[in-house]
């Protein structure tokens, strides 16, 4: 397997910092961009990053530029952290300094507002050089003040191409940080990208103070509704029993760290969804999420009553004390669902 000495990673939020740091414990030389030159004069001379990972200290192999080109010279690998409204444009500019044997990670969990495309895809449609399979996704349950902290963690690499998984599992996996490869690329992403929308759901629920019942179910009907769109893209159904399934939607529902539910929670004791998004000063990927989500369900025709009723909390401005009762007051259905694609009797 070919070594990878210098990795390339955009953007420096929250997530991109704190995989740099296994990286640079893993004794890659990393260069992190940013388009914020105060934030990369901060990493390069105090080595912290305030804003993001508060009060941690971080490795001087972390060479923060504001210089795409600088960022992607000589690197054998770049790990791409954008949110995913930012995806697109963030691929387009680093398009001039990508080699075609380039193995290109992302770790990003939503879809393209407009195009509802996969990051995968979207990344694919940028850079059209790479050779096939060079792309893979990195998911799972993993926040980043915990992984900061070396806190032990798994996850999951998937990518069409197994030697392209192995590459990141070996770039990335170390005593605190275990990485499993999966061929699944659609089940990686969508898994990841639609637990944010239960966790949002998770963080109402726990708002209302509607107890542990409440959330046992969100997260098992959560679930069952993010395998059936999942296998209706083209997901093995297995994928969600794995780490960017459950593991994913475990600790996003019930983690303090989690900007979705908190999002939740906060939408629960009465603020509006734009104050929400401004205390927060971090990304909410669930919110465009749900968007997407009602959008591809209509186009998968497959049934997802809780993104339903988020989308009108969230949209519509319905009361979530009302959701949950047209939740709990839905026609009655069978459990297990009726096809491999798990489509619901009513
Ligand atoms: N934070 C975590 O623990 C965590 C864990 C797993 C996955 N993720 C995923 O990683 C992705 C990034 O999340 P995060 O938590 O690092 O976000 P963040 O809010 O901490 O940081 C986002 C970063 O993106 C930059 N940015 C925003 N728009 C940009 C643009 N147009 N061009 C260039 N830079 C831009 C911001 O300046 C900031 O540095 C999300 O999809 C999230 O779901 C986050
Ligand atoms: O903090 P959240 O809600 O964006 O979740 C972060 C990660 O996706 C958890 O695995």
């Amino acid at each position: 397997m070919a070594k990878t000495d210098k990795v390339a990673v955009l953007v420096a939020g929250s997530w991109g910092t704190a995989l740099a740091s296994v990286l640079a414990d893993n004794d890659k030389d990393i260069s992190i961009w940013s388009r914020n030159a105060q934030q990369v004069e901060e990493m390069n001379t105090l080595h912290t990053n305030e804003r993001f990972l508060p009060g941690v200290q971080l490795s001087p192999r972390i060479h923060a530029t504001a210089s795409m080109e600088e960022a992607l010279s000589g690197a054998n690998a770049v790990l791409l952290v954008a949110p995913s409204s930012a995806m697109r444009s963030v691929a387009a500019a680093m398009k001039p300094y990508i080699q075609p044997d380039m193995t290109v990670i992302h770790a990003t969990k939503g879809f393209e507002t407009g195009t509802l495309e996969r990051m995968s895809q979207v990344i694919a449609d940028e850079l059209p050089q790479l050779e096939p399979g060079r792309i893979a996704v990195l998911s799972g349950p993993s926040h980043a003040e915990e992984v900061i902290r070396r806190c032990p963690t798994t996850v999951v690499v998937a990518s069409e191409s197994q030697e392209t998984a192995e590459l990141a599992q070996d770039l990335f996996i170390n005593s605190y940080f275990r990485v499993y490869t999966n061929a699944d690329i659609i089940g990686v992403e969508v898994g990841g990208a639609l637990k944010n929308i239960i966790a949002l759901g998770a963080g109402l629920t726990d708002g209302l103070e509607f107890g542990d019942n409440a959330k046992a179910a969100l997260l098992t009907r959560g679930l069952a509704e993010i395998s059936r769109l999942g296998t209706a893209m083209g997901a093995s159904p297995l994928t969600f029993a794995g780490l960017a399934g459950v593991g994913d939607l475990v600790v996003t529902c019930t983690s303090k760290h989690s900007r979705n539910w908190r999002a939740g929670y906060m939408l629960a004791q009465g603020n509006t969804l734009e104050q929400v998004l401004q205390q927060m000063g971090m990304v909410v990927e669930g919110v465009k999420t749900t968007q997407a989500a009602f959008v591809l369900a209509q186009r998968y025709d497959v049934t997802m009553p809780i993104t339903e009723q988020l989308h009108q909390v969230l949209f519509s401005g319905k009361s979530p004390r009302a959701a949950v009762e047209d939740l709990m007051g839905r026609g009655r259905t069978h459990e297990i669902e009726e096809t491999a694609n798990f489509r619901e009797y009513e």
